[in-house]
């Protein structure tokens, strides 16, 4: 069995937590994971080996157990223990619904995220809006660690073109865990504004308000950010047979 640390808390299903604001379906566990375990991860993702690490203009990011080529997984090896405990036991550990023993993986080919994108966004650092595409089950279980800051969903107008303002806008604490489904995942896009600080956080404008673990912090209506790494759990539809088979040389350490 799992041993919880006491500061966490888990609902007793996904249900319970789950963002009423939005279109079905996507859920916000504030604490998720404990203080010791969130220093922990961030020790494993500063001090992994250079190599893991990719250089964007703004931001940087890890892949495990590796990139993807042409939407396909082709290293095969299971996740690190670092990445899988406590944090994958426990996604599959909390059912859907109170009445039901399903998690949020069943239905995806794998039945479990097989794939962790690792991005450190500094303060003044985002992502600009997009879908997340075919090669993953449309199940994206994202991790804070260290600063919150807010995601943005995003709809495209009707002459395809995107409408620039935030359709809806998610707060993420450190040691939260947010999960999007379905029609967020397919018909909205999702970004992370480059700023330093989120203005008009507020009651009115953040979804997932009545779940946020210390809403009083933000009482001014700001979040000044610190550095925030994020982990996002996906299933890979496609893994390849010959993965297993690909000697060192085509693997990151
Ligand atoms: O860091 C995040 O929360 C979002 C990352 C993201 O959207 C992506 O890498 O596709
Ligand atoms: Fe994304």
């Amino acid at each position: 069995m799992d041993s919880i640390p006491s500061q966490i808390k888990l609902p007793r299903s996904l249900e319970a937590n789950r963002i009423r604001a939005l279109p079905p379906a996507a859920y916000y566990i504030p604490d998720f994971i404990s203080e010791a375990e969130e220093a922990a991860i961030l020790h494993k993702v500063e001090t992994a080996p250079k190599a893991r690490w990719r250089q964007l203009t703004h931001r940087r990011l890890q892949t495990w157990p590796s990139d993807l080529v042409k939407d396909t997984l082709l290293d095969a090896r299971p996740l690190p223990d670092w990445l899988e405990e406590p944090i994958t036991k426990r996604i599959l550990s909390i059912p859907i619904t109170d009445d039901g023993e399903a998690n949020i993986f069943v239905g995806s080919p794998h039945g479990r995220p097989n794939h962790v994108l690792i991005n450190e966004y500094p303060p003044n650092t985002g992502i600009m809006p997009h879908k997340d595409g075919s090669a993953y089950h449309p199940v994206v279980c994202t991790v804070s660690l260290g600063s919150s800051l807010c995601l943005n969903l995003y709809k495209n107008k009707e002459d395809g073109a995107l409408d620039p303002v935030p359709v809806w806008r998610i707060l993420q604490e450190p040691r939260s865990l947010l999960i999007t489904t379905a029609e967020l995942y397919s018909a909205y896009l999702h970004g992370i504004e480059p700023i330093a600080t989120d203005i008009d956080v507020l009651e009115q404008t953040i979804a997932n308000w009545d779940l946020l673990r210390s809403p009083s912090l933000f009482q001014d209506g700001l979040n000044q950010r610190q550095t925030r790494t994020s982990l996002t759990y996906r299933d890979v539809l496609k893994v390849s047979k010959l993965g297993n088979k690909l000697g060192p040389m085509f693997k990151r350490p």
